[in-house]
This record gives C-alpha cells, sequence and structure tokens, in this order.
C-alpha cells in the first residue's frame, strides 16, 4: 500500500472494570461480532486485536479482560494481562459505566492509567442507561479521575457517539504505516473464536457459578468442501460432576439448546453449514491451574 504522510496508525487499548462495556464497543465500532459479550462479569478472557482499517488509518484496538480484584489464578492472569496490554499502546481509552457510580476499582485502573505515556481517552459507556443530569455529574467525577486528551459519552447498544469515539482516537493516533494487513479484521485464531461463540452461549444460559467454572476447547474442526459444511467438536470443561450435570440438563436438553444457539453464530461467523458436535468433561479445579489456563489460551492468549 502506498503510504501518505496523512497515514495514521497504533494500537488503542480498551480497559476498564469488568462490565464495563469494552467488548460491545470493539463490535459496534467493527460493525460485526468479533468479540463475545454478556451481562456476567469477566466474560472476556482473551486478550485480543480488532483492527480497524479506514482510507485514511489503521486503528488495532486491543480488547482486555475488565480489571478487578483477583479471586484465583484465572483472576490474576487476566488482571497481568490487561495491565500489560497498556505497555507500548499509542492510546488507552477507559471505559466507566455512566449508569454506575465510580467506585475504588474505576480510581485504581486510572491511577495506572496515569503511569502510562499513551495518550488518554475517558469513555462514559452505557449513556442509553443513564440520564442527563446523571451523565454530567459522571463526565465531572471522570475529569477528577485523571488527565484526559480527550472524554466521549457512547452507548454502544444505540450507536450514539461510537463513530465520534473513533474520531478522537484516530486523532491521537500517530502518523505511520499499516502493521497489519488491510483485509485484517481480528488476529485472534478461527478455533479461539469459535469456542469463545460456545462459551458465550453457556455464560448466557446459566448464572452464578457456572459461567466462571467453564472453559471450552474445540478439539477438532474440519472443512467438508463437498457440502460446505464445518464439523466442529467442542469440549466443555467444568470443575465438578454437579456442574456437567447442569450443563447437560434434564435428557441433555440444556447442552442441546446450547448447540442450537452456538450452531447458529458459528454459521454466521463461517458462511456455511456447521455441524456442532459438543461434550462435557471435569477438569478438577482447572481455574488454579495456571498452565490448564494457558491452555485454554486465557490471559495472554498464550497456549
Ligand atoms: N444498555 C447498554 N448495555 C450495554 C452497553 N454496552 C454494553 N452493554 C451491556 O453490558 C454488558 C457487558 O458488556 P461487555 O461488552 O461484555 O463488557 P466488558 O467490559 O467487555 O466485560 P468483561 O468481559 O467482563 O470485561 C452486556 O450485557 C452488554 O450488552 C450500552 O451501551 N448500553
Amino acid at each position: 500500500m502506498l503510504v501518505t504522510e496523512e497515514f495514521r496508525s497504533g494500537f488503542v487499548t480498551l480497559v476498564g472494570r469488568p462490565n464495563a462495556g469494552k467488548s460491545t464497543l470493539i463490535n459496534a465500532i467493527m460493525g460485526k461480532k468479533i468479540a463475545i459479550t454478556s451481562s456476567t462479569v469477566q466474560t472476556t478472557r482473551h486478550r485480543f486485536r480488532a483492527v480497524l482499517n479506514r482510507p485514511d488509518f489503521q486503528m488495532i484496538m486491543v480488547d482486555t479482560p475488565g480489571l478487578h480484584k483477583p479471586k484465583d489464578a484465572l483472576g490474576e492472569e487476566l488482571n497481568t494481562s490487561a495491565l500489560k496490554a497498556l505497555e507500548d499502546v499509542d492510546v488507552a481509552a477507559f471505559l466507566v459505566d455512566a449508569s454506575k457510580p465510580i467506585g475504588k476499582g474505576d480510581r485504581w485502573i486510572a491511577e495506572q492509567l496515569q503511569r502510562s505515556c499513551a495518550k488518554k481517552i475517558c469513555v462514559l459507556s452505557k449513556i442509553d442507561l443513564a440520564d442527563d443530569r446523571q451523565i454530567s455529574a459522571q463526565r465531572e467525577a471522570a475529569e477528577q479521575l485523571g488527565q484526559w486528551d480527550a472524554m466521549v459519552a457512547l452507548s454502544a447498544v444505540t450507536g450514539y457517539n461510537v463513530e465520534a469515539f473513533v474520531e478522537e482516537a484516530e486523532q491521537l493516533l500517530p502518523p505511520g504505516p499499516a502493521w497489519f494487513p488491510r483485509d485484517m479484521e481480528t488476529d485472534q485464531p478461527l478455533e479461539v473464536m469459535i469456542a469463545e461463540f460456545i462459551r458465550e452461549k453457556i455464560l448466557r444460559s446459566f448464572n452464578d457459578e457456572i459461567p466462571h467454572a467453564i472453559g471450552v476447547a474445540v478439539d477438532e474442526f474440519e472443512y467438508d468442501r463437498r457440502k460446505d459444511l464445518y464439523r466442529i467438536f467442542a469440549i466443555i470443561y467444568v470443575e465438578r460432576d454437579s456442574q456437567k450435570g447442569i450443563i447437560i440438563g434434564k435428557k441433555g436438553q440444556a447442552i442441546k439448546a446450547i448447540g442450537i444457539e452456538a450452531r447458529e453464530d458459528l454459521e454466521h461467523l463461517l458462511g456455511c453449514r456447521v455441524f456442532l458436535d459438543l461434550s462435557v468433561k471435569v477438569r478438577k479445579n482447572w481455574r488454579r491451574d495456571a498452565n490448564q489456563i494457558r491452555r485454554f489460551g486465557y490471559g495472554d492468549g498464550v497456549a
């Protein structure tokens, strides 16, 4: 590609408390589902990149696991991964949920951020859930948290001001050539995306302990050119026999429903029919086992 003087490119890391809306914002910017989202905190376990290609810039967005007080090895790995993503980035976007009071967690993240050399944008997210009074109070409170190069109040669900965020971030990117191929949208391997799309359906189907206790791995996937069909064999790992029973459900109803929903999403992602085989295995206490966490690719995404 011809690099003109005006072309800008660089890395924008999104950080915030769990559930602040980071993954939803990335999907809204990309105009398609790249990241999984759910109301369960700690949905994001992989640090991955989504690449926004426009004629005059390339913006590489880094989604990070929500920063929080870690309770186990998985939590620690996720925090380390998110903080690491602040090193060597051009822009850090700090998401603060506009509909919730600013808390200790937000203050701690803001402090970490102030140490980074990156340009900083404060994003007030989910403003569709807040009224004008709340938004302006949140704006004032966010200004007290640190020095920001820009502040944007937006809703990733309605799309309001999403483009304004992109424009602000673009202005803060340095001039430079594209770092990634111009047709690339994410650095997540297909296998990882498939496992994540399946995990999302489980997060959305169960409350409480189950979402945190599961890990999903693709055991095998192959494309049948003749039938234009992907055959995918995936394993859902749980920590206890009782959890296995819950995932499978009465007469296999629960796992069947997960399979149907996941298959629809995967057909959209892969652009062809999908045969999906899901099985459930117990791997005791995998969340305390750093090696197993890495095997799943959670945290740094390094298997
Ligand atoms: N109403 C509303 N809901 C939103 C908005 N953005 C995100 N959400 C919801 O908030 C929840 C969390 O969104 P995510 O994008 O998964 O949040 P996250 O910051 O990536 O979460 P972690 O993976 O836990 O770090 C989901 O249920 C989203 O649908 C928004 O602009 N408006």
